[in-house]
């Protein structure tokens, strides 16, 4: 599990606040008001921000102060991360080896993580020679390979049409299935969270509420959820 224990950090006059426990394999949704402090949230998760005060674990281990690439973690942003001049192959092989060195049989699972996500044929696509849909399935044939067993979604598909997101949602459950992995997804739509989460993390100016079973809170939602669902 993940555990954030009295974790606070300031940053101007914004502080965030988590005392939380996240089960393995769970699915997240991270909602709140713009500004709430959910990127932020991510991003201490992820080890972008330090906190002031407090401890992070993943099953036990600390990861207060590890770096990024020191945690068990995969990341998925809006932007996908892909560079321009690579291939839909190459960019998925980054997953695996930065220096692109790949023995046989990683290649092997980067076409396969390609297929799993329906891009079969077009590996050697640059990502200007996709669809925005399409690029989103590379990034998350990445996040496929590298196997990490916890992935960080930051608003991933918030540039896509309502029909596409949630088809790219469907395929982001089967990757966390497909790698038994602790999912948080950062969303503004409540129709996202219907199709994604098993429990949502609820922030509001800063203080991270903690995780509960979706279903139950839709009928019993705090107070600023209320107003968000209008
Ligand atoms: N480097 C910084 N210095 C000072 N304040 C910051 C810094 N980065 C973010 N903030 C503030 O922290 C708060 C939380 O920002 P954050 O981006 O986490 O919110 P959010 O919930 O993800 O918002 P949105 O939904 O609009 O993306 C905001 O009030 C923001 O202005």
């Amino acid at each position: 599990m993940l555990e954030l224990q009295s974790i606070r950090l300031t940053q101007g006059d914004f502080t965030l606040s988590a005392d939380l426990t996240i089960p393995v394999g769970a699915r997240v949704a991270v909602v709140g008001p713009s500004g709430a402090g959910k990127s932020t949230f991510l991003s201490l998760i992820g080890g972008f921000e330090a906190p002031d005060e407090g401890r992070l674990l993943w099953n036990g281990q600390e990861l207060t102060k590890a770096l990024p690439h020191e945690r068990p973690i995969s990341h998925l942003f809006q932007d996908n991360n892909l560079f321009a001049h690579m291939s839909a192959a190459q960019n998925v092989g980054l997953g695996i080896r930065p220096n692109l060195r790949l023995t046989k049989a990683e290649q092997a699972r980067v076409t396969e993580a390609l297929s799993a996500v329906g891009l079969s044929g077009m590996e050697a696509r640059r990502p200007a020679e996709l669809s925005g849909g399409q690029q989103s399935r590379v990034a998350l044939a990445r996040v496929l390979v590298q196997e990490k067993p916890l992935i960080l979604l930051d608003e991933p598909f918030s540039a896509l049409g309502p029909a596409m997101r949630g088809e790219m949602i469907g395929l982001a459950k089967e990757v966390s299935t497909r790698l038994s992995a602790t999912m948080l997804m950062v969303t503004h739509d409540i129709a996202d969270v219907d199709r994604f989460a098993d429990l949502v993390i609820w922030i509001e100016d800063g203080v991270c509420l903690p995780p509960r079973n979706w279903e139950e809170m839709k009928v019993d939602p705090p107070q600023g959820l209320k107003a968000y669902i209008g």
